[in-house]
């Protein structure tokens, strides 16, 4: 396989592009801790390692792509979170961000519970043994027959979004001869500092029981009333990839004032509120996540100082973080099967994925970081676009980044923090097959979802 360099390419862009990579790290072997695990390592050999794991023998073992998460990593995130919030609060693992049996089982014995927002989410929570009191469930327009499964399987809350949704749980509980556990979602009215596809407490999307115009009010009101519900607290959940801690801020102050104002309407203190998730992480350098301790600190002082202002009994706190828990614990590990230099642009970087393994630079614009990760190279750095294999120039994985200029089909390259939101918003598009997640632990993986087939995909097709 040739690794010679590529002299039509460039090595630095006559454009350098705007944001975090507009200029080459000081050394392309070094991994960036800030978007790369502790227990990735780059070896004497040049081979970058997970968990004692060289990606060579991942890559030989498993194939490419695939995705690799450090199980050991995710459970003590797990757990830090727990920690942080201690026994006197519920740390609720949000279940879009990614889920498999395997991450329920490990999230059962970490202590924590989860947030589920569909029905498929909620069979693949209970039958990986979640009890049900433990699960949250979630979603703006969760089906009759969704809420009846949710209901008869006993889960712990589920979060109302809509004035038609009160009603329907309230009727189903009752057919079903139970009294459900509720929150209601309300939308604060903040808007949070993050893209605006992601933001959900400001007036003009879909989540939620707006605070403003006293319809958050309201809903308590019809909430109270019904005999099918018990009515436990209020949910909020402001956006994600969020790093300013102001709009939680806002958002528990809103919630407080809401729950002084039901008690001094109807006598009633509720004893919970959930804050959501939305904590975002580091996919490059430039960003500077919040540890999990800071965090339940922050919250929970301002709910104790807004309570003792409103002279309300300080309720039990829940968060539903999601991409803090699992987002760095995994990248992907991708093959390079073609090097296309522009000249006087940049050189495109094809991998075997792309955009329906990780839809997110598509979708947001969001920003990734890639290393080299079978060897180590001591070629100048060139200005490369990572790109998938599908019939779409949008096709991008990692929009800018510098890799070395001798980068050959053949060289494995690997993109970090792509543990949230990759493979739970994974597709087929063009008929791809997506990727299995490897879960490293004590030197060694396993599959805990299996890379899909062609008899997967042709399964569903009838006729
Ligand atoms: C209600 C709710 N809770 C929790 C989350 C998890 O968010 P994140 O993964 O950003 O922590 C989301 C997603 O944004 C959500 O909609
Ligand atoms: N899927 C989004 C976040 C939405 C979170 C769910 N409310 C992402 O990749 O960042």
């Amino acid at each position: 396989m040739s690794r010679s360099a590529h002299p039509a390419g460039p090595r630095h862009a006559d454009v350098l592009p705007e944001g975090h990579y507009s200029a080459p790290p000081a050394d392309l072997n070094a991994l960036d801790r800030k978007v790369w695990a502790e227990t990735v390592t780059r070896g004497e050999d040049g081979v970058v390692s997970v968990g004692g794991v060289p990606v060579t023998r991942l890559a030989e073992e498993f194939g490419t792509p695939a995705y690799v998460l450090d199980e050991t990593d995710f459970r003590a995130r797990a757990r830090a979170w727990r920690t942080a919030f201690g026994p006197d609060a519920d740390v609720f693992y949000a279940g879009k961000a990614f889920l498999s049996r395997a991450v329920v089982r490990w999230l059962h014995e970490e202590g924590l519970n989860l947030d589920v927002c569909s029905g498929g989410e909620l069979a693949t929570a209970l039958s990986a043994g979640m009890p049900a009191e433990r699960i949250a469930f979630h979603g703006n327009n969760k089906s009759v027959e969704e809420i009846r499964r949710a209901v008869e399987a006993g889960v712990g809350r589920i979060v109302l979004d809509s004035f038609q949704e009160i009603v329907r749980v309230a009727h189903l509980a009752q057919e079903l001869g139970k009294r459900q556990k509720v929150q209601i979602r309300i939308t604060v009215g903040v808007e949070a500092h993050t893209h605006e596809f992601i933001a959900t407490a400001h007036e003009d999307q879909k989540f939620g029981i707006p605070l403003a115009g006293g319809q958050a009010a309201e809903a308590v009101r019809r909430a109270l009333q019904l005999d099918g519900l018990e009515l436990i607290g209020i949910h909020s959940h402001i956006g994600s990839q969020i790093f300013d801690m102001s709009g939680f801020e806002v958002a528990a102050h809103r919630v407080v004032g809401l729950l002084r104002d039901i008690r001094d309407e109807h006598g009633v203190e509720l004893p919970e509120i959930d804050l959501g998730g939305g904590l975002g992480i580091a996919y490059t350098s430039g960003d500077d996540p919040r540890e999990p301790h800071e965090i339940a600190k922050a919250l929970t002082e301002i709910v104790t100082r807004e309570c003792e202002a409103a002279r309300l009994r300080t309720p039990r706190i829940s968060v539903e973080p999601g991409r803090a828990i699992v987002g760095p614990t995994a990248f992907t590990l991708y093959e390079v099967g073609t090097v296309k230099p522009l000249a006087g642009l940049r050189t495109y970087v094809s991998v075997d994925g792309g955009m329906s393994d990780n839809i997110r630079t598509a979708l947001y614009d969001a920003e990734y970081s890639v290393a080299l990760v079978s060897r180590a190279s001591d070629a100048e750095p060139m200005l490369a676009r990572v790109v998938g294999k599908h019939c779409e120039s949008g096709d991008i994985v990692v929009k800018d980044a510098f890799l070395p200029a001798d980068m050959a089909p053949g060289d494995l390259i690997a993109v970090p923090a792509t543990g949230a939101y990759c493979r739970s918003m994974a597709s087929n598009y063009n008929h791809v097959l997506r990727p299995p997640v490897v879960a490293v632990r004590d030197g060694a993986g396993r599959v805990i979802v299996r890379r899909e087939t062609e008899e997967d995909l042709l399964r569903l097709d009838v006729g």
